[in-house]
């Protein structure tokens, strides 16, 4: 099962999920300023960032919005680089936050499960409840597919509609109870579901929570690095062993902004993983 792989990666490389969350202006000026097409270029960073730092993290998450923001070079240089992904023996998470129902979810389904845009997971937001999550699940019982659906997000504004109390548990503690009981058809050898769950690095008293009420649950953890998680907010969490992945993008895919503009700037991206690498190691043990 997908989500065996998964944590096998996390295990044997580390639990880093580097975010290819491209923009042109993180390109290093050799690439940026080259006679190449913009999805040559936006391919081309992609790749050299794979290319150093495979062998030292789990897994991709490559956020589409920012080769929508790119039109159809953008959304090429997208396919191309989950192609890469996979032609490299690597997982790939594809961050789309889809949310729609039915009909349309199940097009969602296609588009991102197979074909042009394939990954081996998707994000989803289950705001629109069951009829939301469950056209994804023929891919998880039979293409090896896997979602992680959002629990408790990284952001500030999380608190406007996740925190709110019913039945005197916050709305994140009742997703979570979703989460768990939809996951549970999809429990691989390792004993986590391919039904996970996002819940950021920022609040981690109540990821806590969260990770002792789904012991079947393997995490998405965005916010390490730029918007301030850090390697000592994984300690309790990870007291048992892993759980998740952890994202950072811009923490990684920015490491050589106003140090580099050559192609030596691979260096500091795989520098800072290997920081981040350390800096997880130092609180798992
Ligand atoms: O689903 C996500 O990946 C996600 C959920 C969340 O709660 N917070 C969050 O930041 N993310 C994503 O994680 C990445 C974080 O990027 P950095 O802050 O640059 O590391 C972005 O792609 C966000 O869209």
């Amino acid at each position: 099962m997908i989500i065996d792989r998964l944590y096998r990666e996390a295990v044997e490389k580390s639990p880093i999920c580097v975010g290819l969350d491209t923009k042109l202006e993180y390109l290093p000026k050799y690439l940026l300023e080259s006679d190449k097409s913009i999805e040559e270029k936006i391919f081309e960073f992609n790749k050299q960032i794979i290319d150093n730092t495979f062998d030292l993290v789990a897994c991709y998450k490559v956020q589409i919005a920012f080769y929508e923001s790119l039109g159809l070079e953008g959304l090429k240089a997208y396919s191309r680089t989950l192609k890469y992904i996979k032609e490299k023996g690597k997982i790939s998470i594809a961050d789309i936050k889809r949310g729609d129902i039915s009909s349309t979810a199940e097009a969602y389904g296609k588009a991102h499960f197979q074909g042009d845009f394939e990954a081996d997971f998707i994000t989803i937001n289950p705001y629109m409840g069951i009829d939301s999550v469950s056209p994804y699940f023929e891919y998880m019982d039979n293409e090896e597919k896997g979602i992680f659906m959002l629990i408790r997000t990284s952001n500030k504004g999380s608190e406007d509609f996740q925190e709110l109390l019913i039945e005197d548990k916050p709305v994140f503690m009742k997703v979570a109870e979703k989460a768990n009981k939809w996951g549970k058809s999809f429990i691989g050898k390792e004993g986590f579901s391919s039904l996970g769950g996002v819940v950021g690095l920022t609040y981690p008293e109540e990821f806590l929570q969260i990770k002792n009420n789904n012991p079947n649950t393997f995490f998405l953890i965005p916010g390490y690095g730029a918007q301030g998680g850090k390697g000592e907010d994984i300690k309790e969490i990870f007291k048992d062993g892993i759980c998740g992945v952890i994202n950072s993008s811009r923490g990684i895919i920015t490491a050589h902004k106003g140090k580099t503009e050559d192609k030596s700037f691979v260096n500091f991206i795989r520098q800072n993983t290997l920081n981040m690498k350390e800096d997880i190691e130092n609180w798992q043990r």
